[in-house]
């Protein structure tokens, strides 16, 4: 008798990220990219493309999603999954629509997605899904038969996205000096995005005071500062801040920003922070500039001793929570009763995102949600 885990109806998973530049000539291709449209000053594209020049114009995350696809391919060759798993980004090669092209001509019917995106927002849910109603917009054009394409939930509060978060903050607070290190607070950094994005993220009837992207960030911060306070014994102090804003200046983003987190603690005389980078999947661009750089740099500036802890990358505990985030949409696609794993005080997720969930500035088709013209 045979135990292999089932997959079906899936036929086909698709590892989808946000891309970015693989050497110097790709970076400003890249950008134009990214902020077709979304209304981005020239000044602060300089800026950011001074951020991939300093590190010889590639980013690390197509190299991440590699290993990450690596790790994957492994978990579910380890555990019997028999599901092939592809790769394809929103705003580099190899492009959404020519790996959904190419899964369509392997012959895959039944698409689940996992995009390197935890938490809810338009940015982090909403955009991928009107890129993959795009991808599909573009597939049906060129008169292939379209498959059906479903997202998996996001997956902030998994315990294979939190727990290795907490080993990385336990092994920071072991490389700070041990004179600072109980008095040291955690600083739980995410990308800023506009009040009214964060406002209105999520479903309707919890829109308002940041939505569902900000309380999901404070219940992953609290499980992790509860962890670490178990763990090492001490009470530390900790707070949700924010980092990368773009955008012109005088429109609201969440705040504060990193930076002035570390100048205000310095000035309270907090003797040492641990900066948490829980809003990204890997060590990308955003966290190795960001965060090691310029938030680096301003704390050595200031003379407070900072250390910024891991993010899940290509983690085996993160692969093994997509191999059980699978297992669970599968199962209830196929009528089983399952009991959607997380931890906190939110719940499982959505599958399907309701309407009027994240919505765009302007209205556009989006697959894998209720309302998608994609069924
Ligand atoms: C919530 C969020 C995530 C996390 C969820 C997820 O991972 O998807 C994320 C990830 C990422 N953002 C990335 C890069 C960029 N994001 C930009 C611009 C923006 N991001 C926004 C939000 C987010 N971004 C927003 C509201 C904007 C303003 C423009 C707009 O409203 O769309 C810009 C334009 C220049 C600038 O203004 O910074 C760039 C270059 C990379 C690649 C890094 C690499 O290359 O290693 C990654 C993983
Ligand atoms: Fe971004």
């Amino acid at each position: 008798m045979s135990h292999a885990p089932d997959p079906s109806p899936y036929d086909a998973l698709l590892l989808l990220s946000f891309g970015g530049p693989e050497g110097p000539d790709d970076v400003v291709p890249f950008l134009v990219n990214v902020t077709k449209g979304r209304g981005i000053p020239k000044e602060r594209l300089k800026e950011v493309g001074q951020h991939y020049f300093l590190f010889g114009g590639k980013s690390p995350i197509n190299d991440q999603n590699r290993a990450l696809l690596d790790a994957l391919r492994k978990d579910f060759a380890e555990h019997g999954v028999d599901l092939p798993v592809y790769w394809g980004n929103r705003n580099w090669a190899p492009y959404l629509t020519d790996v959904l092209r190419e899964m369509v001509t392997d012959g895959h019917r039944r698409i689940l997605v996992l995009t390197t995106s935890a938490y809810t927002s338009y940015s982090g849910c909403r955009q991928y899904r009107e890129n993959l109603a795009d991808a599909l917009a573009a597939l049906e054009a060129e008169g292939l038969e379209l498959p059906r394409v479903d997202k998996l939930r996001q997956y902030f509060n998994h315990p294979g996205f939190v727990r290795p978060m907490i080993d990385g903050v336990l092994k920071s607070l072991s490389e700070l000096p041990e004179d600072v290190r109980d008095g040291a607070h955690l600083a739980f950094t995410t990308h800023s995005i506009p009040d009214a994005s964060a406002n209105t993220s999520g479903p309707v009837e919890g829109h308002g005071d940041g939505g569902a992207y900000v309380r999901e960030h404070l219940d992953v911060a609290r499980l992790i500062a509860d962890a670490v306070r178990e763990e090492t014994g001490v009470d530390r102090p900790w707070q949700l801040v924010y980092q990368s804003r773009s955008g012109a200046p005088h429109i609201p983003w969440l705040e504060p920003d990193i930076c002035d987190h570390l100048e205000e603690q310095h000035g309270k005389g907090v003797p040492a922070v641990v900066m948490v980078p829980i809003g990204f999947v890997s060590d990308h661009m955003e966290v190795l500039y960001d965060l090691d750089t310029e938030a680096t740099a301003k704390a050595a500036e200031l003379g407070l001793p900072v250390a910024r802890s891991a993010t899940v990358g290509a983690d085996p505990r993160f692969a093994a929570a997509v191999r059980d985030l699978l297992l669970e949409r599968a199962a209830k696609e196929r009528g089983a009763a399952v009991t959607p794993c997380a931890l906190g005080a939110l719940g499982a997720s959505h599958d399907l995102c309701p309407v009027g969930c994240c919505p765009a500035r302007a209205p556009r088709p989006a697959a894998a949600g209720v309302d998608s013209p994609y069924a």
